[in-house]
């Protein structure tokens, strides 16, 4: 019997030749209407699925290919001889092949301004149909929905028949990509309806790389994006030079990222493990690497560091000083590239931070689950300072205490930052008590903790954290305010000449 092979779609790429290449190996071509048009250009026969169906192709497109001639003939079991005889009494046949791709439901929704209307005008429903026919009963047909398959189904066709293997492969991406599709569309209407807590998630991403391994070489691990382009962001980021990104590269160039998207002005951030280690900020994006270097020579060794102006010649020369994994930047001017360059194996990545992020939400996986939130998008100019000692801050203060607060936001808590002179002094981690933390801080700025500010991601439940710090000579603190026991921690202060302003918001980061 002929087989016949039933092709309607969007993407009309490589269709010619995959329409000579299914009728030279023998098969009836089915096709719809603009589809058809493509391959009549092309010389090939086809027939329109009307004759098929015996229905004409209606409401714009919205019916053409949603009837029982074409569904039987892709759902009925080949092996099953009651399928075979209520084919043959409806005078009905088999379709042994579909390639189907969607109307274009992401790229619409992606135009700026695009209509609601629009937006439904481009939801698939006949192409999704057919294709789960077709991908349940891979077992008797093959279903293509990527033009890049083509070729593969041609050339095994060519050397007799496809394997089950290969069928329920190709079965598995058309589910993939079903499911894809229309998680975009779930994911745009509950974005309409605003809705916040649904009772189910289909969040979908699409690969960008698969990578060597995870956090550890025993692991394997890859690379999704979210579908929407956000050139801010590191999925979408151009890497210019040096080896593939890891993991853990990943991981901390975000987090790098992250931090130096708080700063309009000039700003230099080196990372390690996903924690700042240095940050600084300048007239120039030379002065601003060099406080964040400053701040942390030692740690800085194999990090990431991420700054937000063109790299010039000078700060091109003091990076190229140090062992870094990857180097991030809006830009890199000529000569700077060069000098970067001249290590193999670093990575030069160029994005730009400050593009406005997106990202509304935060998920973490947990076993078992997921927790979504939003993303911690506080600053302070959302909220009102409080000055809560007998002295207020200095100017000088203010705005250090100000850069150790954007930066402490975004140290795994507990979180302790110190800083002075428009740049970090000390990083105190991911600590289990507050008043550990500081000691870390404080241990790592030394010297130059006398006269500096310090941050803290959550308030104080006790005075120790500030006795800690007047010991050291911090001279301003910035913090959320609303422990039981602020008193305690504001006469600590009052004591030691401390000015202290509560935030009133907390910037917690687990
Ligand atoms: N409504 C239907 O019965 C129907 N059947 C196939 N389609 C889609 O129509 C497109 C192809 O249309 P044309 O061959 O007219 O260019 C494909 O993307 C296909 O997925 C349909 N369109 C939308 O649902």
């Amino acid at each position: 019997m002929t087989k016949r092979a039933l092709l309607s779609v969007s993407d009309k790429e490589g269709l010619d030749v995959f329409a000579k290449e299914l009728k030279s190996l023998g098969y009836e071509l089915i096709s719809t209407g603009g589809t058809k048009r493509i391959i009549e250009e092309a010389g090939v026969e086809v027939r329109s699925i009307s004759e098929i169906t015996e229905f004409p192709e209606i409401m714009d497109g919205r019916v053409k290919t949603l009837h029982p001639a074409v569904h039987s003939g892709l759902l009925a079991k080949r092996n099953n001889e009651e399928h075979q005889n209520q084919l043959k009494e409806l005078g009905l046949g088999t379709i042994d092949l579909v390639a189907v791709n969607l109307y274009p439901f992401k790229e619409t929704i992606a135009k700026e301004g695009v209509s609601e209307q629009e937006a439904i005008e481009n939801v698939d429903i006949g192409g999704p149909t057919m294709l789960r026919s077709a991908a349940k009963n891979f077992e008797d047909v093959a279903v293509i929905t990527d033009p890049s398959d083509y070729s593969r189904v041609t050339e095994a066709l060519a050397q007799g028949d496809l394997s089950y293997e290969l069928r329920r492969e190709l079965a598995a991406k058309v589910f993939r990509h079903t499911a894809h599709y229309d998680a975009l569309i779930a994911e745009y209407f509950t974005e309409l309806t605003g809705e916040e807590n649904p009772e189910t998630v289909t969040k979908t991403y699409e690969r960008v790389q698969g990578l060597r391994y995870g956090e550890n070489p025993h692991q394997s691990a890859s690379f999704y994006k979210e579908v929407k382009e956000d050139k801010g962001s590191l999925a979408y980021a151009e890497q210019l030079h040096g080896k593939e990104l890891s993991y853990n590269n990943i991981q901390d160039a975000n987090a790098a990222l992250e931090v130096v998207a708080e700063f309009a002005e000039p700003a230099a951030v080196a990372v390690k493990h996903m924690n700042p280690c240095g940050v600084g900020k300048a007239d120039t994006i030379s002065e601003a690497f060099s406080k964040a270097y400053e701040a942390d020579p030692v740690s800085i060794f194999g990090g990431i560091v991420a700054l937000n102006r063109s790299v010039d010649k000078e700060t091109a020369e003091q990076l190229s000083g140090i062992f870094l994994e990857i180097i991030m930047a809006p830009s890199y001017e000529e000569e700077a590239f060069e000098i970067l360059t001249k290590k193999k194996n670093v990575r030069i990545l160029k994005v730009d931070a400050s593009v406005e992020d997106r990202a509304k939400q935060k998920t973490v996986s947990v076993r078992g689950g997921l927790l979504i939130q939003d993303k911690d998008k506080g600053t302070l100019d959302q909220v009102e300072l409080e000055t809560a000692t007998d002295r207020a801050p200095t100017e000088q203060e203010l705005e250090d205490m100000k850069l150790a607060w954007s930066v402490v936001k975004h140290v795994k808590s507990n979180a302790i930052v110190v800083a002075g002179n428009d740049r970090t002094l000390g990083v105190g981690a991911g600590q289990m008590n507050r008043v550990g933390a500081a000691g870390i801080a404080l241990e790592q700025a030394g010297q130059k903790a006398e006269g500096a500010v310090m941050a803290s991601d959550a308030f104080f439940p006790m005075p120790d954290t500030v006795e800690t710090a007047a010991q050291a000579g911090i001279k301003a603190i910035i913090q959320p305010g609303g422990s039981k026991r602020d008193q305690d921690s504001i006469d600590a202060c009052n004591e030691h000449g401390i000015a202290m302003v509560f935030t009133g918001m907390r910037h917690f980061k687990h």
